[in-house]
């Protein structure tokens, strides 16, 4: 690898503002790997392990620390971070991949492209703060009466500014179109379901060897175990973040994120007679209007509210949690704050009256 400039890593303005004085002896360095009570970090010399101040589980591959060589002192605000709630019965919100510049949302020229699923993903792109770029892989294995192109229609029918880019990503110069979102300094990441083409993706832009789907389903031991870099430079200078937790990304406390993916019915909501509208029968409903005039696709309310209904699932069992962990904190610092007026209680002299 050649030598590596900060710009190189992804800094930039943005990171650079939020130095102070005290952090003078400090330098900035990039996670790559977030382990159980470490994180690997990257700067112009290479990749260190650092220990954390905060607990590990603060950090996400691709964020900026300052350290002084053995810790991470600090984790500087994020430009965009993508996070989950995470799996279990125990509901919390964990980042997974910060300072993505692009989501590249996969989806491949076949059954596998849904309308629904690509507007779910620009939610989580535009929710994280990452411009989102669909990729849409197998354009070779187009079935029936397809084309190609009539995806990238579909693509542009959900929004007219969505940049989408065909690329067979078993053609290695077809991948490198890449480029403008995975050069120099550029971070991408990769999101879609299973067996679209991103470990495809991820091989021909880094050159690895890392087992796809196919590979992986000949394989008489199953899935292959070997766990991989996170945060990987690609061979057209740039970086791409590829950590499992993406595969399993949901919307939780994405209102933002849908309210940007579904201005045009946001803004027609505004239209509509009564506040609480539900857009259903409700007399001078301005949603079902445009859809009555065929200026609005009845099926993208539809998938409005599926969006809405899930992130209020998700986000409901969020909240829940984190009032039960307030309300366990209160209770900590109760006993706690009992315990030492007890104390104090039994170091006061006691008080004798003047008849002893
Ligand atoms: N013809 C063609 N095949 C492709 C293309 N992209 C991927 N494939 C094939 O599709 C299969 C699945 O690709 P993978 O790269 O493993 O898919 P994945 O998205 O990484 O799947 P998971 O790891 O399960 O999430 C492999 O056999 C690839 O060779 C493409 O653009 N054209
Ligand atoms: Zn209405």
């Amino acid at each position: 690898m050649t030598e590596q400039t900060l710009a190189d890593l992804g800094w930039g303005a943005f990171f650079a503002q939020q130095l102070t004085d005290e952090d003078a002896n400090l330098r900035p360095a990039r996670v790559t790997e977030v382990q159980r009570d470490r994180i690997r970090a990257m700067d112009t010399g290479g990749t260190h392990t650092l220990i954390p101040a905060q607990h590990a589980g603060t950090y996400a591959v691709g964020d900026w620390v300052l350290t002084d060589g053995t810790h991470a002192q600090r984790r500087l605000d994020a430009r965009s971070a993508l996070t989950r709630k995470a799996a279990g019965h125990v509901a919390y919100t964990q980042r997974i991949a910060a300072n993505v510049d692009t989501l590249g949302i996969v989806t491949s020229c076949n059954h596998d492209f849904s309308v629904a699923r690509v507007e779910r993903y620009l939610t989580l792109a535009a929710q994280a703060g990452c411009r989102p770029l669909l990729i849409l892989t197998k354009p070779d294995k187009v079935e029936d009466h397809e084309t190609a192109e009539d995806y990238l229609t579909q693509a542009h029918a959900i929004d007219p500014d969505l940049t989408a880019i065909m690329i067979n990503a078993k053609d290695a110069e077809q991948v490198a179109r890449l480029h403008p979102w995975c050069g120099n300094g550029q971070t991408l990441a990769l999101l879609g379901s299973s067996g679209v083409g991103k470990t495809t993706l991820r091989n021909a832009l880094t050159g690895e060897n890392a087992p796809t789907q196919k590979i992986r389903q000949d394989d008489s031991k199953g899935r292959h175990t070997t766990t991989y870099r996170s945060l990987v430079q690609t061979n057209l200078g740039g970086w791409l973040i590829d950590t499992p937790g993406m595969r399993e990304l949901q919307l939780a406390d994405a209102q933002e994120g849908i309210e940007e993916v579904f201005d045009d019915l946001v803004e027609l909501e505004t239209q509509c007679k009564f506040r609480n509208c539900g857009h259903g029968a409700e007399p001078g409903c301005a949603i079902q209007a445009a859809i009555a005039s065929g200026d609005l696709d009845a099926a993208r309310l539809e998938r409005w509210r599926k969006l809405i209904e899930e992130d209020a699932r998700n986000s409901e069992s969020v909240a829940r949690q984190r009032e039960r962990q307030k309300a366990f904190g209160k209770m900590v610092k109760g006993a706690k704050k009992a315990k030492k007026q007890a104390k104090k209680q039994a170091r006061r002299p006691i008080q004798h009256g003047p008849e002893d």
